[in-house]
């Protein structure tokens, strides 16, 4: 036996290099100049078909199998007063995505989008990262990050990320500030609607966590001391749809704060990574900042669940329509410019 660590299929998927899509870029910008419409006028649309011909080799781009991928799960920490709402949402909320009620069932409904939820042991919280680790094990989290690539099952071609997890602001925190620099104040934000003293005390609460972990520096080993099931979920399932060629919408803060633990391994990483919109939680702009990332949209929302990324996948599909459906000025006989 080696004592190989767990983590390393993870840290070579994290690694590897892409597959070359040069050609499939370039297809795609030929095209793009041909369709009928003065050349740049569909904006940030034509960078989208552009990214994912870079990610999928595929030109013209399609959209025929978009995603949403939830992860649900709990939190220690949350028993300290760091979420307006109790843990008990957690399986309370599984209930309400499989009846079809929540938001997210109806933005996906909106824009057919598939929707698929997992239940990350909701029953069973991890360790109060205030105090004691999230994981028990090294072992642990690498089961969850490989949970994780489950979500590009189903031949999915556009993965949308989106998580619940009462009390995962204050942990998508405390990985930002550990691997980011910062306070806990500048990390800390309302996520449910905490304000005040409460909110101070949540500050508190990640200066614990991250405090804990000083001098950690590699990615995982925070992710199984100060981080949440469902983030190590989304970051295995970032590094699988990298490794396929899938491209991945990240939703709001906690979504992001998965895309920050691949980044640390390796900034190319996230490069098949689109940032669907810029929550209300006002820290995720500093992280996005960091990140180099400019998000799609910004609508205001803070709710997670995926329903900013699915929001953003709507535009997405609509891009690729265009890019693909649109006639060019030849075959539809519209004369270019005079
Ligand atoms: C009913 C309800 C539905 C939600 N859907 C997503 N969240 C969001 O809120 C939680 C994070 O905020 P905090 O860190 O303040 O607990 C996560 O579950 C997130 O997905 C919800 C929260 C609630 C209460
Ligand atoms: O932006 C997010 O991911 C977010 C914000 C508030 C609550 N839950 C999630």
């Amino acid at each position: 036996m080696t004592d190989r660590s767990p983590f390393e299929d993870f840290r070579a998927l994290a690694r590897a290099d892409r597959p070359d899509t040069a050609a499939a870029v370039a297809a795609t910008r030929a095209r793009e100049a041909q369709l009928t419409k003065p050349a740049g006028s569909l904006g940030r649309l034509e960078a989208i078909s552009e990214w994912l011909a870079s990610v999928t080799g595929r030109a013209p781009p399609a959209v025929d199998r978009p995603r949403v991928v939830v992860f649900a799960a709990s939190h220690g920490v949350a028993d300290r007063g760091v979420s307006a709402f109790p843990s008990s949402v957690n399986a309370q909320m599984l209930a309400n995505f499989r009846e079809g009620k929540a938001a997210i069932n109806q933005i996906c409904g909106a824009y057919g989008i598939g929707l698929s939820v997992f239940d990350l042991a909701v029953d069973v919280p991890t360790g109060d990262i205030a105090e004691v680790d999230a994981f028990a094990s090294e072992r642990d989290t690498a089961a969850t990050l490989a949970f994780g690539l489950e979500a590009i099952a189903n031949n999915v071609d556009l993965l949308g990320l989106g998580e619940m997890g009462i009390g995962n602001t204050t942990v998508a925190a405390a990985l930002c500030a550990a691997i980011l620099g910062g306070s806990g104040a500048d990390w800390a934000g309302p996520g449910t609607g905490v304000t005040g003293s409460a909110l101070a005390r949540k500050a508190e609460v990640i200066d614990l966590a991250v405090a804990r972990v000083a001098g950690e520096t590699d990615p995982f080993i925070l992710l199984q001391r100060i981080g949440g099931r469902e983030i190590a979920a989304m970051a295995g399932a970032i590094l699988a749809a990298r490794s396929q060629g899938v491209p991945v919408v990240v939703d709001g803060y906690v979504a992001t704060s998965a895309a920050v633990v691949v980044h640390a391994m390796n900034p190319a990483a996230i490069d098949h990574c689109i940032f669907a919109h810029r929550s209300a939680e006002p820290a995720h702009a500093r992280a996005m900042a960091a990140l180099g990332v400019e998000p799609l949209l910004d609508l205001g929302m803070r709710l997670g669940e995926g329903t900013g990324a699915a929001l953003a996948m709507g535009l997405i599909k609509a891009a690729a329509a265009c890019h693909s459906g649109m006639a060019t000025f030849a075959e539809a006989g519209v004369d270019g410019p005079a």
